[in-house]
């Protein structure tokens, strides 16, 4: 019988940059929310561990060990098999934690069929910075250099447009373009009832990434407007280092909407509607 779960995109609706690290890496604080759009591993027993991937967006994604599912296994047991499948949906090096993502759920599927505990979120950071939220995908408000992690309140119903124009976008590459590494902390995450009041909230937030990523890759610039001047667009901002960028909507006709236009508009661009997850406890959901 074979393991399923779901590696779903991540979102940062805001990432402030605080600070540097004597070994480079940055101080963040950012909200992350994930979307019900992904990736889908599945696991079966195995002698040895193999990876074969999959799906509209297997292409150059890498099936040798540095693919961060089979890191991921090794690193939870080093001498275990398992028969991985990996079902490509999101694009890679895009923003949307894809890989970090895939290695979390790879930890999930593989802690279920070996029967061994996860290991702690900090443990799973050498991964990758966005691995350690990816493990436990609720809305969370991530510090440090993504391996601190807070609950948020509630937040209310919302979908998401991404966005992404076809271009990947090198995360070190970003970090070195930043001019200030000095953001303020964001102001503590309000309880929100309704989408708008939250959109409210986010509008006095940024991505510091946003600017560095923009001037990296112009088309960046292109897909914030065409987002952020469909009906019913509360907010468009780019999540992580780019370059996919999202728009925040009440409701799930809006987003549809806009999503349609946006992909007949734009040929080459990677367009999806997506829901906003709620915390499990908000509403009941698997994530593996
Ligand atoms: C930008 C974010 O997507 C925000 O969620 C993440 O911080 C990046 O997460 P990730 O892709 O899992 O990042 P990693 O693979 O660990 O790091 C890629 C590169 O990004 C830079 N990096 C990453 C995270 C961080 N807090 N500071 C950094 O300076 C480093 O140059 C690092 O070599
Ligand atoms: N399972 C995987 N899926 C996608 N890329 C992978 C995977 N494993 C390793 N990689 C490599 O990792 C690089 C970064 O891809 P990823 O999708 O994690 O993007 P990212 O934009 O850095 O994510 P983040 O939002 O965490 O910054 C890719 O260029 C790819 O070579």
């Amino acid at each position: 019988m074979p393991t399923e779960g779901f590696a779903p995109a991540k979102v940062n609706l805001a990432l402030h940059v605080t600070g540097q690290r004597a070994d480079g890496y940055h101080l963040l604080d950012s909200l992350v929310v994930f979307a019900d759009v992904g990736d889908r591993l599945t696991a079966e027993a195995a002698d040895d561990l193999t990876l074969q991937v999959t799906g509209p967006r297997a292409e150059g994604v890498p099936t040798g060990p540095e693919n961060l599912v089979l890191r991921a296994a090794r690193l939870l047991d080093p001498s275990r098999g398992a028969r991985l499948t990996l079902d490509k949906h999101l694009p890679a090096a895009a923003g949307i934690g894809g890989g970090s993502s895939d290695a979390a759920a790879a930890l999930r599927v593989l802690a279920r069929l070996w029967e061994l505990p996860l290991p702690a979120a900090e443990a799973t950071a050498v991964l990758g910075a966005d691995v350690p939220v990816c493990l436990d995908a609720r809305p969370r408000r991530m510090a440090g250099i993504g391996d601190q992690l807070s609950d948020v309140p509630p937040l209310p119903p919302a979908w998401l447009v991404l966005v992404n124009p076809g271009v990947p976008v090198s995360t070190p590459a970003v970090f070195r373009a930043l001019d200030r590494k000095d953001g303020a902390p964001m102001p503590e995450v309000p309880a929100c009832t309704d989408a708008a009041t939250f959109a409210a909230f986010l509008l006095g937030l940024r991505n510091d990434l946003e600017p560095p990523a923009r001037a990296l890759q112009p088309q960046v610039s292109e897909v914030l407007a065409a987002l952020g001047a469909q009906t019913g667009c509360l907010l468009a901002r780019m999540s992580g280092s780019g370059a996919t960028c999202f728009g925040l909507f009440a409701a799930e006709a809006p987003a549809r909407g806009a999503a349609a236009a946006l992909a007949a508009a734009a040929a080459g661009w990677w367009v999806q509607a997506a829901r906003m997850l709620p915390a499990p406890d908000q509403e009941t959901r698997a994530t593996t």
